[in-house]
């Protein structure tokens, strides 16, 4: 029997870095990229029954959605939905679904990585050890303790938990700020201090780590007021979405030393073009969204894509379906 048709962004290109996840879709499915799309659209477009989709490398628009007239779901790898026009692709009949819990461990290592890379001058040592540009004594490589320094964390969600536990590890001292305080016992288990206004959080971390979805209450939550409030040794991590952050005023709060330092694995756009100022300053970290990118995270992503697009064409509730 012909096998379902999924349109996969990325994954299909031929000898993309994916290819090695094809074999666990192609067991249940045919993948069609969105190369092969472009150019046999006609024959292609009715056996298309779901569409796999990493970050923004397609947009699924109205255009490309009354061209697939048997799309059934579209399965986002990846927890943040904030590039998908859901009440648009629902319109059409079609059920968003997302992969969380899987990817929260990647992304809340490669947080701890930032601030590690970042406080430690991790790069600034490699650099060193490859080119010897600089003085082995400067004090570009004198970093400032992890252990014992105080994490503020905004944003307590599934990932941002993770990331107070591997803080508690580190002996730091934790603050959150949340929508929803945890229970207590939550707290307690990784010694984490509710603030419930973000000033406070602001003022007292030395680390402030942002993991908060993407909405219109959290486009640039922080800007040049709460950049002031951070203290002038203070070091912003953002692993949540790059619009959360007023990217102008950081700039200018690293160009006056208002902050210490930066570590970015998201930015707006991504990646940024050359030769914008983030890439220039001292004290910046940028990464182009690793977050979820290690081996056995995508496996589990892509298997979990899957199970969910299996479950939605034979007419099952398909797991994580994402409703606004
Ligand atoms: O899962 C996601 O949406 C991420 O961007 C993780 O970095």
């Amino acid at each position: 029997m012909e096998k379902p048709c999924i349109l996969a962004t990325r994954l299909g290109s031929a000898g993309g870095i994916y290819q090695c996840f094809a074999p666990s879709i192609e067991k249940h499915f045919t993948i069609i990229s969105t190369e092969e799309f472009e150019l046999k659209e006609q024959e292609l477009a009715g056996k298309i029954r779901a569409v796999f989709v990493w970050g923004h490398a397609l947009n699924i628009d109205r255009n490309l959605l009354q061209s697939l007239p048997n799309l059934i779901v579209v399965v986002n790898g990846g927890v943040g939905v904030d590039h998908l026009d859901i009440p648009l692709i629902n319109s059409f009949g079609v059920k968003v679904c997302n992969t969380p819990h899987i990817v929260d461990n990647a992304t809340a290592d490669l947080g701890m990585g930032l601030m590690l890379a970042s406080a430690r001058k991790i790069l600034d040592g490699h650099m060193f050890s490859v080119d010897h540009s600089m003085d082995y004594l400067s004090e570009t490589f004198m970093g400032n303790d992890v252990s014992g320094a105080t994490l503020g964390i905004i944003g307590m969600g599934r990932i941002g938990y993770k990331v107070a536990k591997r803080a508690q590890g580190f002996e730091m001292k934790i603050l959150y700020h949340n929508r929803n305080r945890r229970p207590e016992e939550q707290e307690q288990a990784v010694g984490a201090t509710y603030c419930e206004k973000m000033e406070d959080l602001l003022k007292r971390s030395d680390f402030v780590i942002l993991v908060v979805n993407l909405s219109p209450q959290t486009h640039k939550l922080i800007g040049s007021k709460e950049l002031a409030m951070m203290k002038p040794t203070g070091t912003l991590i953002n692993i949540s979405r790059g619009l959360v952050v007023d990217q102008d005023a950081l700039v200018d709060a690293l160009q006056r030393k208002i902050i210490r330092a930066a570590a970015l694995d998201v930015t707006y756009p991504e990646p940024l073009p050359r030769g914008h100022p983030l890439l220039s300053l001292p004290n910046v970290i940028v990464l182009p969204h690793l977050g979820t990118h290690t081996v056995e995270t995508y496996r589990l992503m892509v298997e979990r894509m899957v199970t969910i697009a299996l479950a939605a064409l034979s007419g099952d509730a398909p797991p994580d379906e994402v409703k606004v």
